[in-house]
């Protein structure tokens, strides 16, 4: 077992102390048993400290009796590869064009580099994590899709949707009792030698309904959505599903599959979805653990109550 204490370097009052964990026991006994599906990204996954925070804020939810699963994005570490490389690379509506070069980096970065390292950062703690792409077991399979510029579609090369999901292998892991990490490199349904290069945000709300998970987290670099961004008065606690169905034509891009993951976990079935700051250290501890938790929520519409006759 590794030394997983927590620092106790704290001028908090021995009562204090019992009030902060007690804050956390409705939590404790909410999510007891439950299914959470976490996208990892941003700075949470650039960051040594914030990374080894998440890594431990993994452990602490399997150990506390939640059953996570991590999907991780890797976005930075493929810019950087490419770089080093020299192979050219750009977006177009918000998707990387992948040539068949650009191909083989974002699956040896995805699976052979970002997703190893988080694994061997939970397993730090002990034998927890198991990892597997969307390759393994046939996780995931994706239809090869265009971007939308201007209106117009754009040809992004091998970019793909996730548009089947077999959730066994992750199934499998979980029953365990293990922490499955997930890159999201897909194979093609029309040619399943052939890999597509997915959205992390999208493959992880595809993975959290087809689990039916009781949360779907996703983190990133802001406090939240932002009803109008910049303006920092906008910031959004909750928000319903046709609410935010509403916002989304109007959000720019970085902010778009996020909100658009959000919705479609909630749309199917997933009671709520979240956008936490990662840029907060132990960000996933205290959403779930904590009242106010952080960050913006999607909840379900609430159940519609017919207007009443008039008598
Ligand atoms: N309405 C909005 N609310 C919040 N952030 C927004 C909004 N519109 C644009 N953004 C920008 O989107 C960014 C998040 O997207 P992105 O950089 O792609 O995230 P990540 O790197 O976490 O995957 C924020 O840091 C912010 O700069
Ligand atoms: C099609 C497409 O754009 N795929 C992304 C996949 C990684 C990802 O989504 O990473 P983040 O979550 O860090 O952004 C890419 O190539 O960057």
């Amino acid at each position: 077992m590794s030394d997983f204490v927590f620092d106790t370097r704290t001028d908090l009052r021995p009562e204090q102390k019992a009030e902060v964990l007690l804050e956390a026991l409705p939590w404790l006994q909410e999510f007891s048993g439950a299914l959470v599906v976490v996208k990892y990204g941003g700075n949470a996954m650039v960051d040594e400290s914030l990374k080894a925070a998440f890594a431990q804020d993994m452990v602490f939810l399997r150990q506390v009796g939640l059953r996570p699963v991590v999907v991780h994005g890797g976005g930075p570490q493929i810019n950087a590869m490419l770089a080093r490389l020299n192979i050219p690379s750009e977006f177009r509506g918000g998707l990387r064009v992948t040539t068949p070069a650009a191909m083989e980096v974002v699956r040896m970065v995805l699976t052979g580099q970002v997703g190893r390292e988080l694994v061997g950062l939970v397993n730090a703690h002990g034998p927890l994590a198991v990892g597997l792409s969307g390759e393994d077991g046939g996780l995931f399979q994706a239809t090869r899709r265009v971007a939308v510029v201007d209106g117009e579609p754009v040809d992004v090369g091998l970019v793909g949707d996730v548009t089947g999901v077999d959730p066994s292998a992750v199934q499998d892991i979980l029953a365990a009792g293990r922490i499955p990490v997930v890159s999201t490199v897909a194979p093609d349904v029309a040619d399943p030698t052939q890999v597509l290069n997915v959205n992390a945000d999208t493959a992880a709300s595809a993975l959290a309904v087809a689990l039916g998970a009781k949360k779907l987290i996703v983190l990133t670099d802001v406090e939240g959505l932002y009803t109008s961004w910049p303006d920092r008065s906008s910031l959004v606690e909750r928000i319903t599903a046709s609410e935010l169905a509403a916002l989304l034509p109007s959000l720019e891009s970085g902010m778009v599959p996020k909100m658009e993951a959000c919705l479609r976990a909630v749309d199917g079935g997933v009671p709520a979805a979240t956008v936490i700051d990662g840029r907060q250290p132990h960000s996933v501890l205290l959403e779930v653990f904590t009242t106010r938790g952080n960050g913006t929520m999607v909840v379900p519409d609430p159940p519609h109550t017919p207007a009443k006759d008039p008598a």
